[in-house]
Order: C-alpha cells, then sequence, then structure tokens
C-alpha cells in the first residue's frame, strides 16, 4: 500500500489495559495513532473486573470485621450491611480510577480516538463507524468475555456474570456460583461476608493453577466464613428471577435465589473480519508468536483476546511490549518466568514463578522447598491475621517460584519477582534491611531461612571459632 494512503502510524482496537498502554505508549513515542473504541474506556478491568471487584471485597472485609464480635478488646455494636452504600463504594472507586483511563487524556498524549465497532476490511485497513483508517502496523486489544459453559436452559435462566454482578439493586439471598477460579472464589467469600448464603459449585480442583497448599488454605478459610462448596459439574439450569436451581451431573440439584456464571472467559475477535484475512485462533484466542505478532506479522493481538494469562498487569506488559516494538523497532519477546498473580481472597493467594507441582515436574529431585509461616511474623502476630505460609520453590539456591498465602501476599511477590528473574538474588534478598514489623519481612526470613545452612555450615563455623581463638590470644 503506497504510504499516502496510511491516516495513521498505528491503529490500535480496544481501549481496555491492552490498548491503552501500547496507544499511549505509541503516542509517547511520537507516532500517530488511532484508538478505536465501541464502549467504555478502561475497559474491563475498571468497569466490570477489577476495580468494581476489589472494591466489593474491600466493603466485605469491613462487614467481616464488624460482625466478628469483640476483637482486641474492641467491639461495634449493631453492625449491619446497607447494599446501597456497598454500591455507592464500588461505584465511586470506579469514578475515582476512570480520570486515569480517560478518553481526553489519550488525545492529550496524542492519540486520535474513533468510537464505534472496528472491523478489517483489508490487512492495514480498518473500518470504524463509516470511517476508513488505514496503518502500516495494527494492535487488536480486543478483550474476552465470560464464556458460558454448554449447560442445557441456561440461556432461559437470569443469570449474573461480571458484566452485572456490580449492578445487582439488592444484595441476594442465596447466591449460586458456579465455577471456582479467581472471579469465583473472590466473589463467594466477598458475597457470603456481605450476608448472603453462598454455594460455590466446582467440577475440577479450586484455583487450579496455584499452589495446592494455598488453594486448601483459601478453600478452608472461605468455609469457616461460611461457603459451602459442591463438587459436581453442573449440566442443567432452570428457574427464573428470585429463584433458580442447577442440577449436576448425577441427579444433586442446587437451589439458590441468584446464579454466578464465573467458568471462564471467551476472547473476542470473531466477525470482524480478521478469518477473512488470514489471522489465526487457536483453542481460545487468536495466536500469536512471543512478540504477540498473530500470523499476519504486522497485525498485533495482546491481552486477553490472545491464547495465554488473562490478567491485567500482563495486558499493560504486551501493551508496552508492542508500544516499543512498534515505535523502536526493538524487538521484544514475553518472559513468563517471573509472572505474579493474586487472588484477592482473606488470606490472598499470591503466586509468582512456578509452583511446586511444576517445579517438580521440570526439575525433579533437584528442587527444594522452603517454607516460612505468617505465625512467625511479628505483625501478623500483633494484627491477630497468622494464618499462611510463604513456600518458596528453589531448585539448589536458585529460586525458582513461591507461593504466598496470607493478607497481604499479593504485595509481597515483587521482590520474590525480581529474585526469580535474577534482578536480584536469594542472597540479597535474606540480607536486606526490611522495616520492621512488616508482613514483607517474611520474604526476607524466607530467602534467608535458603542460605542458613551453608551460613550456620561447618566450614563457616570453624572459620568463626578460628577468628575467635587468634582474638583471645592476641586481642
Ligand atoms: C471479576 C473480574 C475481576 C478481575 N480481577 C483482576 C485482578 O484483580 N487482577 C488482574 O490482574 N486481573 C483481573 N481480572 C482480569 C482483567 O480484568 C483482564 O485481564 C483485563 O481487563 C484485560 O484487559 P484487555 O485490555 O485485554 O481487555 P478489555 O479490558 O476487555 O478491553 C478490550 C476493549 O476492546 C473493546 N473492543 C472489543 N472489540 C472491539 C471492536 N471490534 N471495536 C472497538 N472496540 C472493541 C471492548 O469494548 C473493550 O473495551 C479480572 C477479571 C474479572 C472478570
Ligand atoms: N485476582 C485476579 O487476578 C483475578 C480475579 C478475577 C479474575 N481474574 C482473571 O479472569 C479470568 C476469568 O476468571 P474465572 O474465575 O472466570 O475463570 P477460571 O478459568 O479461572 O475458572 C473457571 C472455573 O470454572 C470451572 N467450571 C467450568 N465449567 C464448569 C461447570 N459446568 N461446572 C462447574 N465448574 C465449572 C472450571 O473448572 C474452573 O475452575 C481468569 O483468566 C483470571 O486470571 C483474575
Amino acid at each position: 500500500m503506497p504510504s499516502q494512503t496510511y491516516t495513521h502510524d498505528v491503529i490500535v482496537i480496544g481501549a481496555g489495559a491492552a490498548g491503552l498502554t501500547a496507544a499511549g505508549g505509541c503516542a509517547l513515542f511520537g507516532l500517530k495513532v488511532a484508538l478505536v473504541e465501541r464502549g467504555a474506556f478502561g475497559g474491563e478491568c475498571l468497569n466490570n473486573g477489577c476495580v468494581p471487584s476489589k472494591a466489593l471485597i474491600a466493603a466485605a472485609r469491613r462487614a467481616y470485621e464488624a460482625k466478628r464480635g469483640a476483637r482486641f478488646g474492641v467491639s461495634v455494636e449493631g453492625a449491619r450491611v446497607d447494599w446501597a452504600g456497598v454500591r455507592e463504594h464500588v461505584e465511586a472507586s470506579i469514578a475515582t480510577i476512570a480520570p486515569h483511563d480517560d478518553p481526553k487524556r489519550f488525545e492529550e498524549m496524542g492519540c486520535e480516538v474513533f468510537r464505534g465497532e472496528a472491523r478489517l476490511t483489508g490487512p492495514r485497513e480498518v473500518e470504524v463507524a463509516g470511517q476508513r483508517l488505514a496503518a502500516p502496523r495494527i494492535v487488536l486489544a480486543l478483550g474476552s468475555e465470560p464464556a458460558l459453559p454448554p449447560i442445557e436452559g441456561l440461556a432461559a435462566v437470569p443469570c449474573l456474570t461480571n458484566e452485572n454482578l456490580f449492578q445487582l439493586d439488592r444484595l441476594p439471598e442465596h447466591l449460586i456460583v458456579l465455577g471456582g477460579g479467581a472471579v469465583g472464589m473472590e466473589m463467594a467469600q466477598a458475597f457470603c461476608r456481605l450476608g448472603a448464603a453462598v454455594t460455590l459449585i466446582e467440577r475440577g480442583e479450586i484455583l487450579s493453577r496455584d499452589d495446592r497448599e494455598s488453594a486448601a488454605m483459601a478453600k478452608a478459610a472461605l468455609e469457616a466464613d461460611g461457603v459451602r462448596f459442591v463438587s459436581g459439574t453442573a449440566v442443567r439450569a432452570t428457574g427464573g428471577e428470585g429463584a433458580v436451581a442447577l442440577t449436576l451431573e448425577g441427579g444433586t440439584v442446587i437451589e439458590g435465589s441468584h446464579v454466578l456464571v464465573a467458568t471462564g472467559r471467551k476472547a473476542r475477535g470473531q466477525g470482524m473480519g480478521l478469518e477473512e484475512l488470514g489471522v489465526q485462533f487457536g483453542a481460545n484466542g487468536i495466536a500469536v508468536d512471543d512478540r504477540r505478532r498473530t500470523s499476519l506479522k504486522h497485525i498485533y493481538a495482546i491481552g486477553d483476546c490472545r491464547e495465554g494469562p488473562r490478567l491485567t498487569h500482563v495486558a499493560g506488559y504486551e501493551g508496552s511490549n508492542v508500544a516499543l516494538e512498534i515505535s523502536l523497532g526493538v524487538p521484544t519477546k514475553v518472559d513468563w518466568t517471573a509472572l505474579p498473580w493474586c487472588t484477592y481472597t482473606a488470606p490472598e493467594v499470591g503466586q509468582v514463578g512456578l509452583t511446586e507441582a511444576e517445579a517438580r515436574a521440570k526439575f525433579g529431585d533437584k528442587v527444594r522447598i522452603v517454607r516460612e509461616e505468617f505465625s512467625h511474623n511479628d505483625r501478623a502476630v500483633t494484627e491477630g491475621a497468622v494464618e499462611g505460609q510463604l513456600k518458596l520453590v528453589m531448585k539448589g539456591r536458585k529460586l525458582v517460584g513461591a507461593s504466598v498465602c496470607g493478607e497481604g501476599a499479593g504485595d509481597m511477590l515483587l521482590p520474590l519477582a525480581q529474585t526469580i528473574s535474577g534482578k536480584a538474588g536469594t542472597f540479597a534478598l535474606g540480607s536486606a534491611i526490611i522495616a520492621y514489623p512488616t508482613r514483607g519481612e517474611i520474604t526476607k526470613a524466607g530467602a534467608f531461612a535458603a542460605w542458613e545452612p551453608l551460613v550456620f555450615s561447618t566450614p563457616v563455623k570453624r572459620i568463626a571459632r578460628a577468628l575467635a581463638a587468634l582474638r583471645r590470644r592476641f586481642g
């Protein structure tokens, strides 16, 4: 295509975490960027995902603390949950963060914003709201949507998903949560703590990508809160507004007032001209290489719409990578060696790098596990929240993974990620000065524990004893 027919240097479709990072990055490097969005800027994370869910979890925590009766000599009388107030907090959280993702901000950075449904009409051409855009590079950042499982009758039952959950006008009496992944676990506990009866149905393992010990601790904590877990696969749904029932394989029937379907995601990208151009798809998402290039190398796919991990920080990471590659021509491959994630239940379930099971499958007997319990952490003790542990997964003295289950686990992943990626070592982390008393001290304790046998080994003790003997003799 002759260069004069290009309207832009790059067209980014989708203004969620992935698209905003890619578009903003390219614009800051001085490229002429078209940014296309059909819905609300900020995408799923801001509007239907991370932000409202974490705001709801915060309200639930407050309700839980208030209802726990007297603790530490303090009692809260007559605690009650006002659903309208909870909704207000959720909406205020979104509204406070929204300016960060506002179209105006991206226009100020240099993006030209187009509103409407984008469609590819040629390998380098996009049509949106009757306008033709063309650029030598296109970035697909289309996101994903709830994947509804093949359950007979589900389409006719009023279901909740993350797309309408946060607009509920009242607290459900009995919420059935289908799926024990991150969405299911976080929301099951939050609604339970806010006062709903909650039954969670999972056909396989809860938090299946996480360390098994961490997942078991989280499950036990949810059970202690009152969440009922049922193992099975839902095959039939019946009922209407306010009274729904799911029948499991084997015939067990679970009844409730509402059902939240949290059974994974379906990547977007179908029906917008990509198939016709020859862009290839994998099992769930657009197929990409390490540089996030699709089968048409000038078209990139990042974030939830491609095959791979679906997380906001991953979407942002990929957005930065492609911005660098497109703007400066630096080939930038993704690297998941130190990928962190966290499920914000109480206790939080954080993971970075390999789980023990993954490491054993890869390195066999070379794997060494170091554990530190929060019950030995002074801050955890003073706050009466001692549940959980840090588990370091080592290959020799090299950290290859870490699982943290406990309060604030997500905030503890950074030094562990740096250690896994080689930007710091376990020795440096084990000898760092860390503010006391913080829960983060557990990362230092774990890293030091990995070195302890060597630091206090017989040869080192011999050196210390020899020095002491010299001192006794010569002063
Ligand atoms: C309940 C819930 C909680 C979550 N919590 C967390 C969390 O705590 N931490 C975390 O890391 N991740 C979390 N996630 C995952 C996270 O929300 C996603 O991974 C992330 O938002 C994906 O960003 P994205 O930019 O790829 O997609 P999106 O944010 O979905 O953005 C895609 C955008 O593309 C637009 N679009 C699509 N097709 C077109 C088209 N043809 N034309 C124009 N525009 C188009 C859409 O309108 C959308 O705005 C959560 C998810 C859910 C459901
Ligand atoms: N804190 C976080 O980082 C966070 C929070 C929420 C969501 N997310 C992201 O959002 C995405 C979606 O999360 P999710 O929890 O919906 O999906 P998921 O894939 O993590 O979990 C879905 C669960 O549903 C179960 N399931 C599927 N069909 C079933 C059936 N018919 N009956 C019973 N169980 C069934 C599966 O076995 C699986 O355990 C994930 O990629 C996740 O990374 C992240």
